[in-house]
């Protein structure tokens, strides 16, 4: 498979009041054409800010200042807005969790849909971007769905909101999707509906797929590969059943125990004591040591993200002892 991705070193800064935060640090990740990244990590670990970045979404103050990000050999960071704009929903596309921010309240969801196949050029006549409007309604489970093309946002629900939201980001046949926990107001049924199409997509139409969430069940579910970020940095990455198995980094392992497993669910949890570092004072050193149970003074120094096993990579010098 070719890479589609290729992302070296993006730093991403936010001026704080209590100084500049690097909410991603040093980040290093691919994606091949075709390929399903899992992306995990807590909550302000820096996956959002990671893909935001790469997406060209970074609201001033807030900056990308550092890196190189390649999408199909461009380098992005030398795009002015309005090619990234171009690229974005045509080559790139984002579904977010939050579908209400993301669809335009004074917009039927049919306008919706259509403006994005015409603006892209996918339909050559109203009609006919009516037509494929409602097959991608359709695709994404919306029952009636020639009926609820005429429909405002706030007329739909929850769930029917998030499936339109993923309709309109696929409108475009992007061959990137960045899916930000975009079923997490779906139940069980639609979830994998949804999910169920996007493998297709990716199996038939070679998308490329990351898919940023906290539910590890999910990744392994979905996901060859996996990249576990932690305090704005990657701390982990390879193919994701191997992660799973045998995680290399205290920090995986931490998040593994304390997520319940569907096949033990008498297993006890142990949530990670300790809390994330302020972004604000981190130093050169290993950002998860002041919660971890193997950490050593030699901690303090700079950790690369280093080989661990074949296609795996982790940040920590001890990996070779959790192996
Ligand atoms: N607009 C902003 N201004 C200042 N700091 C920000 C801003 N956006 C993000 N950050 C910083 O970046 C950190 C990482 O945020 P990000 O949304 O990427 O985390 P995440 O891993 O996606 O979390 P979640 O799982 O909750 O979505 C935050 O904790 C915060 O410190």
């Amino acid at each position: 498979m070719s890479v589609l991705l290729e992302v070296r070193g993006l730093r991403t800064v936010f001026p704080t009041r209590r100084g500049p935060v690097a909410a991603a640090d040093g980040v290093d990740l691919s994606i091949d054409a075709g390929e399903a990244l899992g992306v995990v990590g807590e909550s302000g670990s820096g996956k959002s800010v990671t893909f935001l970045s790469i997406l060209g979404l970074i609201r001033p103050p807030g900056r990308v200042v550092e890196g190189e990000i390649r999408f199909d050999g461009r380098d992005l960071r030398r795009l002015s807005h309005a090619e990234l704009r171009a690229l974005r929903g045509r080559e790139m596309a984002l579904a977010m969790q939050d579908a209400l921010s993301a669809l335009n309240p004074a917009f039927t969801i049919g306008q919706q849909l259509c403006e994005t196949l015409v603006a892209h050029g996918l339909a050559r006549s109203e009609r006919a971007a009516r037509t494929q409007a409602v097959a991608l309604l359709e695709k994404v489970g919306i029952p009636a769905a020639a009926e609820r093309l005429d429909d405002y946002p706030h007329q739909f629900s929850g769930g029917m909101r998030q499936r339109a939201m993923i309709a309109i980001a696929l409108a475009g046949r992007p061959r990137l999707l960045v899916a930000d926990e975009p079923t997490t107001a779906l139940d069980v049924t639609l979830r994998a509906q949804v999910l169920d199409l996007l493998d297709d997509l990716r199996r038939e139409g070679g998308l490329a797929m990351a898919l940023i969430t906290h539910d590890l069940a999910l990744v392994a579910e979905r996901c060859a590969r996996v990249m576990v970020m932690y305090a704005g940095q990657v701390v982990e990455t390879g193919p994701t059943r191997e992660v799973i198995a045998a995680p290399r980094h205290p920090y995986t392992r931490g998040l593994l125990e304390s997520l319940p497993r569907l096949e033990d669910p008498d297993r006890p949890l142990h949530p990670i004591t300790g809390q994330v570092p302020d972004l604000a004072r981190v130093d050169t050193g290993c950002r998860f040591r002041n919660r971890c149970a193997l950490a050593t003074p030699d901690c303090a120094r700079p950790v690369p993200l280093a080989p661990a096993a074949p296609g795996r990579l982790a940040r920590c010098i001890r990996a070779a002892e959790l192996a």
